[in-house]
């Protein structure tokens, strides 16, 4: 079974995101669909530092998260996420990374269970080409339990392509490649960190007045 391809491109992805030092205290997960095995991906190795590349950054599993292949390494705690994305949508590609901005903005919004954004031209990343087009991101409560994590999860998995915002925790996004899941992550924390330095601003400008 070779997925040469899918370890390469998903390798570089969790460069990308170790540059931006997105992968703090080993947190984050990413996973690819590996072509070459119908109903199976690669996903990151459980616990491991994901700033570094090592041969041992991911493992092949089932859509059940079961690894395909004898290893020692164990498959992200939140495997069972990404299988939801991968049976539920034509999604490629899965991304999930905890940032100081995803989590603040998760609190901030999450009482009301998601954020909007509307008039902000990184929208058209999601599509949303429209001049009233809004993006909604759902928020959903951060379970320890993981099965009732996965499964609220999957509540809206409805597209090929989306984001969720897990409260306290991080967010998670998909797309049909990893070029796509990448540039809705990149998208989602460009609007988070607007949407702080707003508000943060606003208050500082009223404080003023
Ligand atoms: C210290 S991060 C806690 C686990 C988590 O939320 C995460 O994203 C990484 O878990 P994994 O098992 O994929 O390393
Ligand atoms: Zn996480």
């Amino acid at each position: 079974m070779s997925y040469q391809r899918e370890w390469e491109e998903l390798s570089a992805i969790k460069g990308e995101l170790a540059e931006r030092d997105w992968f703090m205290g080993t947190s984050g997960n990413l996973a690819i669909k590996a072509g070459s095995a119908p109903g199976a991906f690669l996903v990151t190795a459980s616990g491991k530092d994901k700033r570094k590349r090592t041969a041992e950054d991911f493992l092949l599993v089932d859509l059940d998260g079961n690894p395909l292949e004898e290893t020692k390494l164990k498959p992200s705690a939140e495997t069972l996420l990404h299988t939801h994305i991968f049976k539920r949508s034509q999604a490629v590609c899965s991304l999930h990374v905890h940032t100081v901005a995803n989590n603040v903005v998760s609190e901030l919004y999450g009482d009301q269970g998601q954020i909007t954004f509307k008039n902000q031209e990184l929208i058209k990343a999601f599509g949303k080409w429209g001049q009233d087009d809004e993006l909604i991101i759902p928020i959903i409560p951060n379970y320890a339990d993981i099965p009732t994590l996965a499964s609220t999860f999957s509540h809206h998995v409805d597209e090929d392509a989306g984001a969720v915002l897990i409260r306290n925790h991080g967010i998670t996004v998909w797309g049909r490649s990893g070029f796509e899941a990448k540039k809705l992550l990149e998208a989602s924390e460009f609007l988070f960190q607007y949407q702080l330095s707003l508000l943060s601003l606003k208050s500082t400008v009223q404080l003023q007045s």
